[in-house]
């Protein structure tokens, strides 16, 4: 159903001259599959999602999504960023309805779906009032709310506690599993990949490519600190030990765990 196939992206450098983002990139998604991309810090993760979401189009290649040029189908697309990016000015309610036509149906769905979040009391609060962990549960609302057929998150739970990462996991998983949606979410923690994805691919560092792809077969649900998700990871980075350097902003800290 996905279908990527980026030859070639640039970016100008500071001189002006093409600085290569991603090269020869190739990554397929089954219809409702969950992809997670993992790689290391500028092999061009965000730029990917960027290319796929139709939001940077100035790239050789091609996306396809159900048969389709991405140019047509952005309709269809949810994203989740780093951050919230939630309007400051606009209700909770009013934030998620902002990506719909606002008709009766979508402010019913919107409602059914903050409410299942634990957020049918805030719907009229302002974001500045929520906690982080409300602000991305409101983002994740926004991304479902249209009922994509994919979904884009660009490492969406990042600089949270654990516990509550670990809720807006599950909810994602829980999300994810009702709709249909094919995902593509994008992390450089190996152990998140590990506890979300049905495969995960693995890019080269920059320009970013497809260098291993992993399915994988673990029982839902998973977290990250789950047994059978460390002992994976464990074996994983004994049989690829070159991922531990590719991966690691801060190698030590894997090597710990
Ligand atoms: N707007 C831009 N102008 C110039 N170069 C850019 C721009 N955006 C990204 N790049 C460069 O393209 C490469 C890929 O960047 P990208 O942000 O996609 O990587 P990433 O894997 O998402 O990184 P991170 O994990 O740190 O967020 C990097 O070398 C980056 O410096």
């Amino acid at each position: 159903m996905l279908d990527i196939a980026i030859d070639r992206k640039t970016y100008p450098d500071r001189a002006g001259a093409p600085h290569l983002a991603l090269a020869g990139l190739k990554l397929t998604a089954a219809p409702g599959e969950f992809v997670c991309v993992v790689g290391p810090s500028g092999c061009g993760k965000s730029t990917l999602l960027n290319v796929v979401g139709g939001l940077d189009r100035d790239v050789e290649g091609r996306v396809r999504l159900a048969g389709a040029p991405f140019a047509d189908s952005t309709h269809d697309i949810g994203f989740m960023f780093q951050e919230p990016r939630l309007m400051p000015w606009l209700t909770v309610l009013d934030n998620v309805l902002l990506v719909t036509d606002a008709s009766p149906a979508a402010r019913c769905r919107a409602r059914e779906l903050l409410a299942a979040m634990g957020l049918g009391d805030v719907l009229d609060a302002f974001p500045g009032r929520l906690s982080g962990g409300m602000q991305r549960r409101v983002a994740l609302a926004r991304a479902f709310v249209i009922e994509p057929k994919l979904l884009l998150m660009d490492e969406p739970f990042v600089s949270l506690d654990v516990p509550t990462a670990n809720r807006l996991r599950a909810m994602l998983v829980e999300l994810w599993q009702r709709s249909g949606a094919t995902v593509l979410f994008v992390t450089h923690d190996l152990r998140e990949a590990l506890a979300l994805a049905d495969r995960i691919c693995f890019l080269s560092a920059a320009p970013g490519r497809v260098v291993l792809e992993l399915p994988l077969a673990l029982a839902r649900p998973r977290a990250p600190d789950d047994a059978a998700v460390q002992a994976l990871q464990a074996e994983l980075l004994a049989q690829h030990p070159e991922l531990l350097a590719g991966l690691a902003s801060d190698p030590d800290r894997i090597k710990d765990e």
